[in-house]
């Protein structure tokens, strides 16, 4: 049985980088997964894959709405795993002083790297994304400035912001997600990074566990998930906060970024700043 589809085109330089990211925009609210993939370096020359359900029949249409001159090819994916097949065989990715990579490539870690390995599994975040990227690099620069002694990861998926807070600090992190399957397989990411006794995973949708209420506040709270959660999530941001505290909000496109600051300033917070990475942007704001 066919389930999914792989539409995929090839192009070069910017139009192909411009065309991702409008794509990204295009099939934000179908949730597929889009993947960019170098193929020739020299070249510039990339593939662009969006993985569709093989039902619906407007996906094609829509990439040749925002490409008309290109070429769409489509691959029936039988029963395939997605996540697995998408993310086998991508590079290591640089932000800040951390490497994220997989178990292959874990000799290309340099003197100073501080290494993350996570292998494409169920959970978000390889760190091939731009929003784990951007709170990656602004996690290492608060971390060195502010010092924070009690941190949240808040939708941690496969903890690798929580695997990095707890490897630069070496204090406790508490891992949360909505979705337990997520809260697995950050423990489990955890105790393969040798952090395992110091990332506490807890099942919560938001703030709404003991565990989170008990920890609290925090010095550091870092939510890589969407603009409108964040947004509904900003007054118990304030309350789950030290004065002084810092939060790193990631998941935000462009676009959004004036409406969630706005948001976080209502309940008096003070915007530091903004990193753009890949048309998304991650915020840090201090309350
Ligand atoms: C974009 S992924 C981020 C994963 C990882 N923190 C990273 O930066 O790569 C968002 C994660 O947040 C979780 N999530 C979404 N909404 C949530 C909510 N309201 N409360 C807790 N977790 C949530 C999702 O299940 C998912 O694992």
């Amino acid at each position: 049985m066919v389930d999914q589809v792989r539409l995929f085109v090839v192009g070069e330089g910017k139009a192909v980088r411009d065309l991702h990211r409008t794509l990204e925009t295009l099939f934000e609210e179908d949730g597929y997964p889009i993947a960019l993939v170098e193929l020739d370096e020299a070249a510039d020359r990339h593939e662009i894959s969006i993985y569709a359900d093989a039902e619906d029949e407007t996906a094609e249409e829509r990439i040749r709405s925002a490409a008309p001159d290109t070429e769409i090819n489509r691959e029936d994916l039988p029963e395939i795993d997605w996540v697995t097949a998408s993310l086998q065989g991508l590079k290591p990715v640089r932000a800040g002083r951390f490497l994220v990579h997989g178990h292959h490539d874990r000799d290309r870690l340099q003197a100073n790297d501080i290494g993350i390995e996570i292998e494409a599994g169920l959970a978000f975040g390889t760190g091939h994304h731009g929003t784990t990227a951007g709170c990656l690099t602004v996690i290492g620069e608060i971390i060195r400035r502010e010092n924070p002694r009690w941190m949240l990861d808040l939708g941690t998926g496969s903890a690798v912001l929580a695997i990095a807070m707890a490897k630069l600090t070496r204090r406790p992190v508490l891992a949360t997600d909505i979705d337990p399957v997520a809260v697995r397989v950050a423990v489990e990411n955890a105790r393969l990074n040798h952090v395992g006794d110091l990332v506490r995973g807890k099942t919560a949708v938001g703030f709404a566990n003991n565990a989170i209420a008990a920890a609290a506040p925090f010095d550091l709270i870092v939510a890589n998930i969407l603009a409108k959660p964040l947004m509904r999530l900003a007054p118990e941001m304030r309350n789950h906060l030290v004065p002084g505290g810092s939060v790193i909000l990631s998941g935000i496109l462009q676009r959004q970024r004036n409406a969630v600051i706005a948001a976080y300033v209502a309940q008096g917070f003070r915007h530091v700043r903004t990193l753009p990475l890949e048309g998304w942007v991650t915020l840090h704001l201090k309350r």
